[in-house]
């Protein structure tokens, strides 16, 4: 996921010597940014700190970056299911903490991004900024709403790669060549989220616009419907990785 983000900042303009990456195992770091396989034991703290190792992984990593991050750090962290509490117990001279939940779109500038911390009002326009060439960020209201939105945008390209395989598999199990059902499922998806993204109208709406009285897709999406199903699914699916995102948070304070 950093470096997803890497690639949406560099993508975006800033230059790759302000980056310096800590990573033991990264092959590589793209041209002009600082890989460095440990933190650096004598270096000035940093302006910004972004945390993207495993949740897991916290309490024994975190001890080398401490002295990196002062009371003029602003820390960022994607880990799912580590709450800022945490962040503050292991971080306590940050300036402000951030927790930011994007997907791997941000590469691409296209991620939506949840965000949620403490900090002043510069802190957060700082934040903002450094959000823009990564996608729509949007501030929550609160931390509760956090593991949700880990859900949503976080996860939730899994769920929508989960359904163009399932709907180029069904196309392959009534009839089309599988690598002909794979190009046309993920073009038909690729261009009706643009065209979503582009509508002043709902997905609800276009739905409704596609169907013609009586046709082809009032058939389909009749049995998408039925008894509530697709809305049940997606419900029961996003209620999974919420809850354990809610789990990993208890289990990230119990480790300290
Ligand atoms: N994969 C995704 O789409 C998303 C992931 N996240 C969060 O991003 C974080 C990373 O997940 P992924 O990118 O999927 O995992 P990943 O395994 O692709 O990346 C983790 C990176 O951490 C490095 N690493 C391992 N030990 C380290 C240490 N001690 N210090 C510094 N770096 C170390 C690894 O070499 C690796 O490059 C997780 O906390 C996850 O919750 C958040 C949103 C979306
Ligand atoms: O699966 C996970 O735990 C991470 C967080 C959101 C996406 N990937």
């Amino acid at each position: 996921m950093g470096g997803a983000m890497l690639a949406g900042w560099l993508a975006g303009g800033i230059a790759p010597e302000s980056f310096t990456v800590v990573d033991p195992y990264l092959a590589e770091a793209p041209a002009g940014v600082t890989l460095l396989r440990e933190a650096p034991a004598d270096a000035a703290p940093f302006d910004v700190v972004l945390l993207g190792f495993k949740p897991q992984q916290l309490a024994d990593s975190a001890a080398p970056i401490v002295p990196l991050v002062s009371e003029g750090t602003v820390l960022l962290s994607v880990l799912a299911g580590v709450d800022l509490e945490t962040l503050r117990r292991l971080f306590p001279a940050a300036r402000a903490i951030v927790r930011v939940m994007p997907n791997l779109a941000a590469a691409m500038g296209k991620s939506p991004i949840g965000l949620v911390g403490e900090g002043d009002a510069a802190s957060r326009a700082e934040v903002d900024g450094l959000m823009a060439p990564l996608g729509q960020a949007e501030w929550l209201t609160g931390e509760d709403r956090m593991d949700l939105v880990t859900a949503l945008a976080g996860s939730g390209p899994a769920f929508v790669y989960r359904m163009i395989d399932a709907l180029a598999s069904g196309a392959a199990e009534l009839g089309l060549p599988r690598d002909q059902a794979d190009r046309l499922a993920l073009a038909m998806v690729e261009g009706a989220a643009a065209l979503a993204a582009a509508s002043p109208n709902s997905p609800g709406e276009l739905a409704d616009r596609v169907a013609s009285p009586g046709g082809t897709t009032r058939a389909g999406l009749d049995v998408l419907d039925a008894e509530g199903r697709i809305a049940a699914l997606m419900t029961d699916t996003l209620r999974a990785a919420r809850d354990r995102s809610a789990e990993m948070t208890r289990e990230a304070r119990a480790r300290g």
